[in-house]
């Protein structure tokens, strides 16, 4: 069937602030530039981090129930679920409201998305997804103390972060639901948090405790709704070589030979740069004509519009 060109639009846990002030506000400005393009002619699809948020969930639970036994602490799938809930709610909502301001009729409907992965997957051994706040070395080192199991990393000079594993995608639970709502011409948004990390035991599906990345969950996205684009919205105008250092210098454009050749210089940060420019590398080897866009979530509509983040394809 045809349709206007489809694009999968995912916004970066980070860049979505770290109250929900913050993140009703973000999102607001995002509903606009969302809108705006497909008033433009194309279609799309949006997907979400849930880093802070999944971590912000869980660690409330954990002091709730160090306070009062009656309060359980929180699997880490379940709370995966209700990050999805709680961003999809700002997104359902703030995208509503910008329908009615400009008078359509369009739907929107926010799928709880599982997805599955291979339980043999060595990330299950080796902790890499930041989560939760950002911490300084003491709350680190303190954090540590009080639970040794937890591991953390230093995340692109921004302070400590948990550290979660964090398997690879391998199939979206909920594909023929959202194929299903995008012929029926609703705006979905789905497999916020990279989906709620799932295994397939002998036909049931069951959550695993990690994080998977919501940049390669939403290239396996990408790829399963036939998008031509991939546009990876965060905190940075456009990825960077020689990153954070007086050398810094941003790119406007990278084939996916050149982002390869970049990734295996280590100029991107794993947990932060590298899983957005691998998931580019992949959308855009998926077939052709196929770009990826990595940009600003404050600049949403010029980086949908090519006037702003870095294009990447073959
Ligand atoms: N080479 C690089 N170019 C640009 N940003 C980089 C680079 N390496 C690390 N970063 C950091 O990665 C961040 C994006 O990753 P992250 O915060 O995990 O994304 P998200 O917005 O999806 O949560 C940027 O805001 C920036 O601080
Ligand atoms: N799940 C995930 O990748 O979230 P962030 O985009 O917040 O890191």
């Amino acid at each position: 069937m045809s349709h206007d060109p489809r694009s999968v639009v995912a916004l970066g846990g980070n860049a979505l602030g770290n109250t929900p002030q913050e993140q009703r506000e973000r999102v607001r400005k995002t509903a606009h530039a969302l809108i705006d393009m497909i008033l433009n002619d194309n279609e799309i699809i949006v997907t979400h981090g849930n880093g802070p948020q999944v971590g912000m969930i869980q660690k409330a639970f954990s002091v709730a129930s160090e306070a009062d036994a009656g309060v359980p602490a929180m699997p880490l799938p379940e709370c995966g679920a209700m990050s999805q809930g709680y961003i999809g709610y700002h997104l359902q909502q703030a995208i509503q409201n910008e329908i009615e301001r400009c008078g359509r009729r369009w739907q929107v409907a926010s799928i709880i998305t599982q997805t599955e992965v291979d339980p043999a997957d060595p990330a299950f051994g080796n902790p890499t997804k930041p989560v939760g706040a950002f911490l300084s070395e003491d709350q680190m080192l303190r954090a540590r103390r009080e639970d040794p199991s937890l591991a953390f990393v230093e995340d692109s000079g921004r302070g400590y972060r948990q550290v979660v594993a964090s398997p690879t995608p391998i199939r979206i639970a909920e594909k023929r639901s959202i194929l299903n709502l995008l012929n029926s011409e609703f705006i979905v948004i789905c497999s916020g948090g990279g989906g709620v990390p799932v295994v397939r035991k002998e036909g049931i599906l069951e959550g695993v405790p990690a994080v998977i990345d919501k940049d390669l969950a939403a290239a396996v996205l990408a790829e399963d709704v036939g998008a031509e684009t991939l546009c990876l919205l965060t905190a940075v105008d456009r990825v960077a070589i020689r990153f954070g250092t007086p050398q810094q210098e941003d790119l406007a454009e990278l084939s996916v030979a050149e982002a390869r050749e970049l990734c295996d210089a280590g100029e991107f940060a794993p947990g932060s740069m590298l899983p957005k420019v691998l998931a580019a590398i992949r959308f855009a080897e998926s077939g052709e004509g196929k770009t990826a866009i990595i940009g600003s979530l404050d600049k949403a509509g010029a980086a949908l519009r090519g006037e702003s983040g870095t294009r990447i394809h073959r």
